[in-house]
């Protein structure tokens, strides 16, 4: 009988490709009790991903943003070896003392729930199976692709050179225009502090990259309460494009970060992932992260990630190439190939750039 009800709920949420399944409706289906088999991510070829390789007591770097603009030398001198060391160990790090006021978090997270709160008629008014869509709801990571669905649906919403916004609900695109200027300003000042740390000019990143048109996607990702959050998987291990991302959840956990092989939780808000492994040829991390459920409650993380000019082509930083010491570990590609290549292909639980160096093949 709890197979026959299971059956029909899956039909339900798979019949079409518009109906494909949005993981908000499903979990508040009143009979649902067990997963649909689509979304059973552990126990079938995952299991090395297993959620107890889990280290508590690993110390995440913190930096505190405030001091990026000390006008005390050693201050600044310090928190950029700092952001150095964060980068080269984690490749992630928590950010504190930054000024993107709290309230603004809050009225971000609240415009991105009642953006999912809307009717599936609503909401499916931006639905695009473009990978490369400015306005893109969906579900999963690329159902079209993935061989196991993830229990999380998201809107993807392209913020900067050109902004967009889905129209409703009304204020999303006020808050979300605010939201994503605040945290350019923190990347563009980020980059600078680790473009010192790689011992460049302060401005080099920025004007190689020309960030001043840079290219900044803003998504909300709903993970709604699961039955079963020992077999489901919010987004599985994967590394982020573009050179920086910043990421804020709206409650304690759900991200992890993988630390010299160990999946680490990620309690404090707001964080910054960091993604620069190309520009910097290898010497920092891309880092891997992946987004766990639970069973009690919906989560939302606000992901703004940040990349240059969609048709800069990204290559390794000329100074760090030194032949033997460091040779060039990527070819060069523009952001736009990397993005649809990323979009376009399954999330395998490989850092992104794999397919595209030189010496190896993978994911
Ligand atoms: O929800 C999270 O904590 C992770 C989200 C993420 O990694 C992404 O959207 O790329
Ligand atoms: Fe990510």
């Amino acid at each position: 009988m709890a197979a026959i009800v299971q059956d029909a709920v899956e039909k339900r949420f798979t019949s079409s490709r518009n109906k494909m399944g949005y993981v908000k409706d499903l979990a508040e289906s009143s009979d649902l009790t067990s997963i649909p088999s689509k979304y059973t991510y552990f126990n079938t070829f995952n299991e090395e991903d297993g959620i107890e390789v889990v280290a508590e007591e690993e110390k995440i770097p913190i930096i505190d943003f405030s001091l990026l603009n000390s006008a005390i030398p050693d201050q600044r001198a310090k928190v950029i070896q700092e952001l150095g060391k964060a980068c080269q160990d984690w490749g992630f790090f928590m950010l504190i003392n930054h000024d993107v006021p709290e309230s603004l978090m809050e009225r971000m997270f609240v415009a991105c729930q009642d953006f999912f709160n809307q009717t599936e008629e609503v909401k499916l008014e931006c639905a695009e199976e473009d990978v490369l869509a400015p306005i893109r709801y969906g579900t999963s990571f690329n159902p079209s692709v993935d061989k196991v669905f993830f229990w999380r649906d998201f809107l993807r919403v392209w913020v900067h050179p050109q902004f967009y916004s889905p129209p409703k609900p009304s204020g999303f695109s006020e808050i979300a225009m605010e939201y994503s200027q605040r945290t350019r300003q923190i990347v563009r000042e980020l980059l600078k502090g680790i473009s010192e740390s790689l011992g460049l000019e302060k401005c080099y990143i920025d004007k190689e990259m020309e960030m001043e048109s840079c290219f900044q996607v803003l998504v909300g990702n709903l993970y709604p309460a699961c039955p079963q959050p020992e077999l489901a998987m919010g987004l599985p291990p994967h590394s982020d494009s573009g050179l920086l991302t910043l990421l804020i959840q709206n409650q304690n956990g759900g991200l992890q970060v993988n630390h010299n092989g160990k999946w680490v939780n990620v309690h404090a808000s707001p964080n910054t992932i960091l993604v620069i492994e190309r520009l910097s040829n290898g010497k920092y991390k891309s880092v891997l992260h992946r987004a766990i459920v639970n069973n009690k409650t919906a989560r939302i993380s606000l992901v703004v990630a940040h990349g240059p000019c969609p048709d800069k082509v990204v290559t390794p930083v000329p100074e760090l190439i030194e032949n033997e010491i460091y040779p060039a570990l990527y070819p060069g590609m523009t952001y736009k190939e990397e993005l649809h290549s990323r979009l376009s292909n399954r999330l395998a639980g490989k850092s992104h750039l794999d397919p595209v160096q030189f010496t190896d093949e993978s994911a």
